[in-house]
């Protein structure tokens, strides 16, 4: 494996910390995979004292990740400044070392809320919920035509919110209360900051030995920002904390049911809330989860998809309404088809039932060509790991080059094009008409891979999914005719911030026209 070698011990690899112009070609996964056509797919690096690792194919990273052979690539590094200044302790399970806390909170996270059964069982009722109201908005602030432009990541935010502050601690967000949304909009302001200043080569210092870091920090101004980040998260998981102790406790008691005028909707209500995180947490008698331990749930739940999945719809929009206007239609139809041409059983049951193999490719295809997270979430080896012919040693960290991967020629032909078919296997039928299901065998890496894969992408592919069918049942694209340019769709060149841990797209239009109701109801 080689090193690519730079010729200060210390400093080696800090100038790729030092953000550029802001060009889509600065972009780290772009220099890493740049290193990789001289080095080859995997090399290591030194930046300031760590050993890293960097893979950038498809293939080499599937072996380093996912391998039967590669063990003890499983944890993720410490760094001082996201670590011990921003978090003081508390993290979100992607964020945790690996260790028994770790293991207690993923395997309690994924059985009470992110896994299939309770995606299936569960969950799509709130996500369904949340979208019809997110939808009503949007029409109702429009009057037949709607302009969507960057109000739609807001709105999705808010969306991803509300699901994730239901289930977690059956908390109703309601944006239109001007109080609820002062503090949504806080926590989305919190939480982007946090992405922001948290990318693998953002924070230099955390490279350098302990004495050099300490001297540069008492210097440095970054303490004083991560600490009000820090207050500012903890004030709203206290307050969430609290709410869902009352709510526990009012339902132990009884009172509960004396905001209710109709008892029956009471106890159903009721035994949903008992569904929630929190009500579990403090249901458990047994207390097999520490208080840590279900902090770092609740913020795994809050923060974990707040960006990624409305950037990722933002940029699916994006695609589908400003270049693909054919590809929206085709999948208006496939709904249509999966629900017998019947509009009204299509948008209520395309949460619960998934039927529509084309948006399944309309979500896979966004997911990779956008790459949310290019290089991933960094990790950690706990043990040697074997590499062809070289060691890896433990300790070692490793980056993931995800927009590398997703867009490695040899498994995505014209990687840079947006071709929900390459996801598709087509049969033709009896009556020569064209079937679609999912071809199981192409796998993209944007919600990483092997055993820290996100936790969260069955939830989120399913909040993608309900979003896409329902805006593309509702909406028609309504291209504009004069005068607008059309931004770029190649993802890091809409980026804002191609230093940050996430691709953030600039702000475009995307205009949009409600479908013809009358036509609806008669089609259905
Ligand atoms: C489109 C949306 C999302 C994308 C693209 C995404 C992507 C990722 C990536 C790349 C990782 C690192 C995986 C690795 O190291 O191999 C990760 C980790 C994780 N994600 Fe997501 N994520 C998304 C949404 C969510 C949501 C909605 C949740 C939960 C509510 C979630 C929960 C997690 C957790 C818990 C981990 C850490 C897993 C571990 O370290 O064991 N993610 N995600």
């Amino acid at each position: 494996m080689a090193h690519v070698y730079t010729p200060f011990p210390i400093l080696n690899g800090l100038e790729m910390m030092i953000p550029k112009i802001k060009r889509a070609e600065d972009s780290f996964c772009l220099q890493f995979y740049r290193f990789s056509k001289i080095y080859g797919d995997v090399y290591q690096i030194h930046i300031g004292t760590r050993l890293i690792v960097v893979a950038n194919s498809f293939d080499s990273i599937k072996e380093l990740w996912a391998s039967k052979n590669v063990k003890g690539n499983n944890s993720r590094p410490l760094g001082y400044s996201f670590h011990k200044v921003l978090s003081k302790g508390v993290y979100t399970i992607g964020t945790t070392p690996a260790g028994e806390s770790y293991k207690n909170a993923r395997k309690n996270i994924s059985e009470n809320v992110l896994c299939e059964k309770r995606n299936n069982d569960f969950n799509y009722v709130v996500m369904n919920k949340f979208c019809d109201l997110m939808i009503d908005r949007l029409i109702h602030n429009s009057s037949d035509k709607v302009l969507i432009s960057n109000s739609i990541l807001r709105e999705t935010q808010y969306f991803h919110l509300a699901v994730a502050l239901w289930l977690t601690y059956g908390f109703e967000f309601n944006p239109e209360d001007p109080a609820h949304k002062i503090l949504a909009d806080k926590i989305i302001v919190v939480e982007n900051k946090i992405t922001k200043v948290r990318s693998h080569v953002q924070n230099s210092v955390d490279y350098l030995p302990f004495l050099l870091r300490k001297i540069i920090s008492l210097f440095s101004s970054k303490n004083e920002e991560f600490n009000e980040l820090y207050i500012a998260r903890e004030q709203y998981l206290e307050l969430f904390c609290s709410y869902s102790k009352k709510l526990y406790n009012d339902i132990k008691t009884g009172l509960i049911f004396q905001s209710y005028k109709d008892h029956e909707m009471a106890i159903n209500d009721v035994e949903d809330l008992k569904q929630t995180l929190m009500y579990t947490y403090f249901n458990d008698f047994n207390k097999r989860i520490t208080y840590e331990e279900i902090t770092s749930e609740c913020l795994t739940m809050v923060s974990a998809g707040l960006d990624n999945t409305p950037l990722n719809f933002k940029y699916g929009l994006h695609q589908l309404a400003n270049y693909h206007p054919e590809i929206w239609e085709q999948a208006y139809s496939e709904l249509m088809n999966s629900y017998d041409g019947n509009y009204m059983k299509a948008y209520d049951e395309c949460g619960a039932t998934m039927k529509c193999e084309y948006i399944k490719a309309i979500v896979q295809e966004t997911l990779r060509l956008f790459t949310v997270l290019p290089m991933a979430l960094p990790r950690e080896t706990t043990s040697d790991i074997y590499y062809k012919d070289s060691i890896i040693p433990k300790g070692t960290t490793l980056f993931l080059n995800c927009w590398a991967g997703n867009h490695d020629k040899k498994k995505f032909p014209d990687p840079m094009k947006f071709v929900p078919e390459r996801w598709l296997i087509t049969i033709v039928n009896d009556k020569m008409e064209k079937q679609y299901s999912i071809d199981s065998n192409i796998k993209h890496l944007a919600f990483g891979i092997g055993c820290r894969m996100c936790l969260g992408y069955n939830f989120a592919f399913r909040e993608l999914y309900i979003l896409f069918s329902k805006i593309i049942l509702k909406f028609e694209p309504a291209r504009k005719t004069s005068g607008s340019h059309i931004p770029s769709d190649n993802p890091l060149e809409l980026n804002m911030y191609p230093e940050s841990l996430a691709i953030e797209p600039i702000d475009f239009e995307i205009h949009l026209k409600v479908r013809n109701q009358y036509e609806l109801i008669v089609s259905g």
